[in-house]
């Protein structure tokens, strides 16, 4: 008989084998509870221990407890080390009901929330990674080495079918690369999938005829998962490029069917993240934006919103960290495009660059259609001020001989907006 004790889980002393998947948690022990007891009680919870003793038959049991091995009491930061057989090879739901499963919630900390991942080869190989990442700047869309331009038509829902597709027209025509639905905009009867798909896409299929770029349209598939399905295939048939997921609302078990269906079509994955602050908003619970956007990765998206860098109306973390997470090396699986989204418009856009590179995504709704004078204008300006940018010219500068570009600096100038 071998005792497993729920204090048995901490060994300061332990180097993790490159093998194991090290998490970095950032814990507050509940009252009256030592760093190392919570930390043990995080490894434990999170393996195969429980709140009481167990006594196994050695000869019956694999051993399979995580070691919590650092501790910076400073920080109120704990490393822990998780033995690879511990997961089941290409799920991520598994993983995460050991990683960011019941320890979330459990008595023996006040709060916890997991800050970090090192994926070790064993996890990956289970996951495709993206199809084309970063790579569809150049494989889907001409924008070479420029960032991608996309909009979403606002209001976000609400437009008919007709006005979507035309507000997307005009967009193009300006200069973005792709339409793009909003989050909550799916099936509904003001403006159904199929029709939106047809004529946005037909839309797209003029604009690429009279303009010489390739353009593209971001359908937001997101549903019930045998929905989902079928609307990629819908996508397919229609013959666009992208699907669109609310990854975070859908799960990533949905999320990793819908990239399996998107591979027998070589279509790529935008993936939206509504939802994502509820896990890591608080810089004391839950789940970051970082593991987040590992995941996605994991899973096999080419986009993900990653935030602004504090330019746009939503609250960030670390925006230049997880973009360059998802464009560094993850055991050979390809780079995401990591998109900057939310209150962008084109005031912004040369501090926005030189925070986060050219390779990402530029999104902008009301920065295009809330131009004074309309949706073409709008996508011209958002256009111009990234060709300002990447020219080293000053946007006030180059506004002097860019009258949409004057219109949206007169507007809006360089704040960001609440
Ligand atoms: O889904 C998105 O990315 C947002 O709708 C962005 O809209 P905004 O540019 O108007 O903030
Ligand atoms: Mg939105």
């Amino acid at each position: 008989m071998t005792g497993i004790e729920y204090d048995d889980f901490l060994d300061r002393t332990y180097d993790p084998a490159a093998t194991e998947l090290v998490c970095t948690f950032r814990i507050e022990p509940a009252e009256e509870m030592t760093i190392e007891a919570a930390a043990s009680r995080v490894a434990s919870e999170s393996s195969n221990g429980t709140w009481a003793t167990l006594h196994v038959d050695e000869s019956e049991l694999t051993h399979l407890g995580a070691v919590a091995c650092e501790i910076d009491e400073s920080e109120n930061e704990i490393t822990v080390a998780y033995p690879a057989d511990l997961f089941e090879a290409g799920s991520m739901p598994q993983i995460l009901s050991c990683i960011a499963g019941n320890i979330m919630g459990m008595k023996a900390v006040e709060s916890i929330r997991l800050e970090d991942c090192e994926w070790p080869e064993s996890i990956v190989s289970g996951f495709p990674g993206p199809q084309f990442g970063t790579g569809v700047a150049r494989e889907k869309l001409d924008a070479g080495d420029r960032p991608i331009l996309a909009t979403v038509p606002k209001p976000k829902v609400g437009l008919s079918t007709a006005a979507h597709a035309r507000v997307g027209e005009e967009a193009w025509r300006g200069g973005v690369d792709l339409l793009k639905d909003d989050e909550n905009l799916t099936d509904q009867d003001f403006n159904p999938f199929e029709d939106r798909l047809a004529e946005s896409l037909a839309a797209r299929d003029r604009v690429e005829e009279d303009v010489g770029e390739r353009k593209d349209y971001l359908v937001n598939v997101t549903g019930e998962t045998t929905e989902m399905l079928e609307r990629v295939d819908l996508v397919a048939e229609h013959g666009g490029g992208f699907v669109m997921v609310d990854v975070i609302t859908c799960g990533w078990a949905a999320v990793q069917s819908v990239r399996e269906r998107c591979a027998d079509h070589g279509l790529a994955i935008h993936a939206h993240r509504a939802m994502h602050a509820a896990f890591d908003r608080l810089d004391h619970h839950g789940v970051s934006m970082r593991v987040l956007a590992q995941i996605a990765r994991l899973c096999g998206v080419d986009h993900i919103h990653t935030g602004t860098a504090g330019l746009g109306k939503l609250a960030n973390e670390d925006t230049p960290g997880i973009n360059d997470w998802l464009h560094g090396d993850c055991q050979g699986l390809k780079p995401v495009l990591p998109v900057a989204s939310g209150g962008l418009h084109p005031g912004v856009v040369d501090r926005l660059i030189d925070a986060l590179g050219t390779d990402i995504c530029i999104q902008a709704g009301g920065g295009i259609h809330g131009h004074p004078d309309g949706t073409h204008a709008g996508a011209k300006a958002l256009r111009q001020s990234v060709d300002a940018s990447l020219d080293g010219v000053p946007l006030d500068e180059y506004a002097q001989e860019h009258a949409e570009l004057a219109t949206a600096l007169d507007k809006w100038g360089a704040e960001t907006p609440r």
